[in-house]
């Protein structure tokens, strides 16, 4: 059995990985951590752990002794300490945080306003996204996950800008996002009566996923991408679902993009690259780890119009954070991952 510790485990990234954690056939929660909550039960913190999930909330450095494997799910900022310290007790950290994902240091610096205090270990870390990444991950033992809207875009985009069958210019993410990516802190736009029946876009033209979007987009085509990324709040709690737009390279049919992804992602279990009629939904990806893609050519602009779909607290926090752990551990990837979405 692997001890799996969470440090932050009172957020709802940190909660979901408790959930997804408890179903793991080779896997215990060894501990969990809070600040707020310290010395408390987690299930008093959320309820619906109650006389299944009892832990109580110790410190950091108690998650730190007593697991093989560390999550962290926490701010951003506060990694790379836990970083230094899984680094030297020769444990495996998988932050859920974006201090590891970007791999110059000046964009992380400049979008996170935070110091690289370890450049050695942001050199060390992987970018986490296991369709992408396989093989730089497996035995890896610092992995920076990726968030949720930095998942969703890249599979949407990856197989065509790969194969060279989109231009790599004027790519456009317009993604919408359940309030749960906000965190569990209440705001007055998450605020019940201000977020409900209404819809709006935030961070335009300058969200910090950009650069992390563009960092896995380049990797793909050998080339500096540029991309709009918009994001929008979605009064639901849980799904990113990203329409992403990009020009044709002249012509690329339908049937040739469809055959592509379906290639691309044959062997992957957590993607399904729909038939053309079907539509990628947040509702048939809800508390999964499974990712759904939907293809359309808009023969008047002669765009590729990719519609992806996942749960943020799924294959965009939790879901993504276990199958990386599988995957540096050498476990079967899909392990504590294969139940159904709910149908409804
Ligand atoms: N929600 C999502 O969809 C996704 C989130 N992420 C990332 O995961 C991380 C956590 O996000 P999320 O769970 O949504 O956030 P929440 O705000 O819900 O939770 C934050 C957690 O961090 C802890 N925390 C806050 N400040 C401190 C501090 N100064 N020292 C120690 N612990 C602290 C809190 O613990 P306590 O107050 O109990 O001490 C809490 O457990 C973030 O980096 C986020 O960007 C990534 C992908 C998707
Ligand atoms: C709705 C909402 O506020 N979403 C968050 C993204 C959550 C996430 O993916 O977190 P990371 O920053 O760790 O990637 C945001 O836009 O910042």
């Amino acid at each position: 059995m692997v001890n799996a510790g969470v440090i932050g485990a009172t957020g709802y990234a940190g909660a979901e990985l408790v959930r997804v954690l408890a179903g793991h056939p080779q896997a215990r929660l060894a501990a969990v951590s809070s600040v707020s909550f310290a010395g408390k039960p987690l299930s008093s913190v959320y309820p619906a752990y109650y006389g299944l999930c009892d832990l109580c909330c110790g410190t950091e450095e108690e998650v730190l002794q007593k697991s093989d494997v560390v999550f962290a799910a926490l701010p951003h900022g506060l990694s790379q300490e836990i970083a230094k310290k899984c680094h030297d007790a020769g444990k495996v950290l998988i932050d859920l945080g974006a201090d590891f994902r970007l791999k110059r240091l000046d964009e992380y610096e400049k979008w996170y306003q935070v110091k690289a205090v370890y450049p050695e270990l942001h050199e060390e870390a992987v970018y986490g996204l296991p369709e992408l990444f396989r093989d730089e991950i497996r035995g890896k033992k610092l992995i920076a996950n990726p968030g949720c809207y930095t998942t969703a875009v890249p599979l949407a985009l990856v197989p065509a800008l790969q194969a060279g069958l989109i231009e790599k210019d004027g790519i456009i993410a317009d993604c919408k996002s359940g309030v749960t990516g906000a965190g569990r802190k209440s705001t007055q736009d998450t605020h019940y009566p201000e977020l409900n029946e209404g819809m709006h876009a935030y961070k335009v033209g300058g969200h910090r996923h950009t650069p992390e979007i563009e960092q896995t987009l380049r990797r793909f085509c050998g080339e500096e991408v540029t991309v709009v990324f918009t994001p929008h709040l979605l009064p639901v709690n849980r799904g990113i679902l990203a329409t992403c737009y990009a020009h044709l390279k002249s012509g690329t049919t339908l049937e040739q993009l469809q055959q592509t992804y379906e290639d691309f992602y044959r062997r992957e279990y957590f993607v399904r690259v729909l038939p053309q009629g079907m539509r990628a939904d947040i509702h048939h990806v809800r508390y999964s780890n499974f990712c759904e893609i939907e293809l359309h050519i808009d023969p008047r602009t002669q765009m590729l119009i990719a519609v992806s779909a996942i749960d943020n607290m799924g294959k965009g926090a939790a879901g993504q954070a276990v199958q990386n752990m599988n995957l540096a551990l050498g476990l079967e990837e899909t392990a504590g991952l294969t139940a159904l979405p709910p149908a409804f």
